[in-house]
């Protein structure tokens, strides 16, 4: 892999300390515990590292795959970090971090995602999608949501102040996530200058943590029976959700932030991962 993407990557520039901290952090844990299951990024150096035509957008894209199945249940792990100047003066800033399991278990993904359009306000997601329907499978409700109480981590943030529920607009998305999903906007005032970084740092790096905790214990590490006719039925669902999600999420962002040429270059390679 491109030393230069990789150290790019990383360094997670363009943001506040303690985010670009709780970045770093996740990362690293998820190497650290899942390291020898995943194989190098084998993304090309202009898609570990891309920018549009008048350099106002800035990204870095980071996917690891897990080892033939047979020796791993990680599909892939993607980081991402995506810094656009606004005409405003502003910034926006998106950073990610995405964990696919394959169909040799049905536990949850992990998801985190923190979108920074201003000072003050701040959009996190940070769930445990599930690949199973909840109501067809009550002990998997019971298992990967109740057992694990990550309910009490979103009540515990809804009780700050500034932080309020936030919607997608797309019913699609709304429609992948578990019921212990933390969808949330933190606005804070402009006179209380610091104080997203102050909640970055207080509530949402331990609670991010806690969460990827779980994930990597009961899901990645776990040992779930997966029977044949199952497994096709996962590896359907989880294509769908994933090209599904390429389509809301960056489908029609990348061409307006980075131009047609490079949009194409990244979504094709982001693809291809995404649809092994
Ligand atoms: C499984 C559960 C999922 C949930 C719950 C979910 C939520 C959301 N993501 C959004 C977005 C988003 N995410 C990323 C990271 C990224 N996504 C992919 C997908 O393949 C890749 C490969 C990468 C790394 C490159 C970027 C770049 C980006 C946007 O620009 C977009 C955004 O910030 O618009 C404001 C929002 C869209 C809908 C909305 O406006 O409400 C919404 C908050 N996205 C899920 O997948």
């Amino acid at each position: 892999n491109n030393e230069f993407g990789l150290t790019k990557f990383k360094e997670f520039p363009y943001l506040s300390a303690p985010h670009r901290n709780l970045m770093l952090d996740l990362v690293s844990t998820v190497e650290n515990r899942l390291g020898s299951q995943l194989l190098p990024c084998s993304l090309p150096p202009d898609v570990q590292y891309y920018q549009n035509q008048s350099g106002s957008a800035h990204a870095s894209l980071h996917t690891r795959s897990g080892n033939k199945p047979s020796h791993s249940q990680i599909d892939f792990i993607l980081g991402s970090w995506i810094h656009c100047k606004l005409p405003t003066g502003g910034a926006l800033n998106i950073t990610s971090l995405s964990a696919f399991l394959n169909p040799l278990t049905d536990a949850p993904n992990f998801l985190i995602e923190l979108i920074q359009s201003s000072p003050t306000s701040l959009i996190l997601i940070l769930d445990l999608p599930p690949r199973k329907d909840l109501v067809l499978c009550p002990d998997y409700l019971h298992t990967f949501y109740e057992e694990t109480q990550l309910d009490m981590h979103k009540q515990i943030l809804e009780k700050i102040p500034e932080v309020k529920p936030y919607t997608s607009s797309s019913l699609y998305i709304r429609s992948l996530v578990s019921p212990t999903a933390i969808m949330v906007c933190i606005e804070t005032e402009a006179s209380q200058p610091g104080r997203v970084e102050e909640i970055i740092k207080d509530h949402v790096d331990p609670i991010a943590k806690e969460v990827l905790g779980i994930w990597l214990d009961q899901c990645a590490c776990g040992k779930r029976e997966v029977g044949e006719t199952e497994r096709a039925i996962l590896e359907k669902r989880d294509g769908l959700i994933k090209i599904k999600t390429i389509e809301v999420d960056i489908g029609s962002n990348f061409p307006r932030l980075f131009g047609p040429e490079v949009a194409d270059r990244v979504l094709g390679a982001i693809r291809d991962v995404f649809t092994v």
